[in-house]
């Protein structure tokens, strides 16, 4: 069974329609990728299935049950996780306060939690003090993530993490999500406009184009160019 089943589901912004009934799922630990130009509709998808976005039509399914009538924080609790576009970290509080803030009302073990999850994330140990806003792109943005995964999400959402980072660091978190998912028990949904960063780490691959996902590029046709502009609405 899927972890995540997403069946004919529409959103729109007052009367502008932003997702068309949408389709696609995700089996448990596999990397889904959805490609997508500006504007075409990926963050307001992420932001659904978290529960931001007030859904008009459709189904979210997660292990088999609906979310729809659920809560953000009912659907982070039941293990859904969101790093956010522009990652939105606390710029004025330290590293290790950006990691401890989502689980200090959890119950959790706080420091063995950090600590696990800092394992992956060598260059956020030597980072420990730093405040959030001095940080680089690129570490604001494994600082996200590593304080998505402190919550122990059994899927996590990533709303184009290379946005705006410098490639050799985007290599770091494309590497560190490589340990994270050959490890086991997280499926990831990735959604991005750079094409190396998901044909590197997606199993499967959607274009969305104007709130429509309907297409799944093949494997094979990820290293052709055209045939991905194709496939993403735009015919070179
Ligand atoms: N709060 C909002 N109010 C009105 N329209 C919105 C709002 N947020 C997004 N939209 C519109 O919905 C459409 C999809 O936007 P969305 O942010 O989901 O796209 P995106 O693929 O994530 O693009 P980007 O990479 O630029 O963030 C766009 O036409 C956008 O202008």
């Amino acid at each position: 069974m899927p972890l995540l089943e997403v069946k004919g589901l529409s959103a729109a912004y007052g009367l502008v329609p932003a997702l068309h009934r949408v389709d696609f799922h995700a089996d448990p630990g596999e990397v889904v990728g959805i490609l997508g130009h500006n504007g075409m509709g990926k963050t307001t998808l992420m932001r659904a299935i978290m529960g931001f976005v007030k859904v008009t039509g459709g189904e979210i399914l997660f292990d088999g049950q609906s979310i729809l009538p659920a809560s953000v924080n009912a659907r982070a609790r039941a293990g859904i996780g969101l790093v956010p576009q522009g990652r939105e970290i606390f710029a004025n509080l330290s590293v290790e306060e950006n990691l401890q803030v989502g689980i200090a009302t959890t119950g959790v073990d706080i420091a063995a939690t950090v600590a696990e999850v800092l394992e992956l994330f060598p260059r956020l140990k030597r980072l420990l003090d730093r405040r959030g806003g001095a940080l680089s792109g690129g570490e604001q943005q494994l600082l996200s993530l590593a304080r998505c995964l402190c919550r122990k999400p059994r899927l996590m959402l990533l709303d184009e993490p290379t946005e705006g980072i410098q490639p050799s660091i985007n290599d770091e978190i494309a590497e560190t999500l490589k340990v994270l998912t050959a490890r086991g028990g997280i499926t990831i949904v990735l959604v991005e406009q750079n094409l190396d960063f998901i044909a590197g780490l997606a199993g499967r691959v959607y274009a969305i184009s104007n709130g429509v996902l309907d297409r799944q590029i093949p494997r094979e046709q990820l290293t052709d160019p055209r045939a991905v502009s194709e496939f993403m609405g735009f015919v070179t």
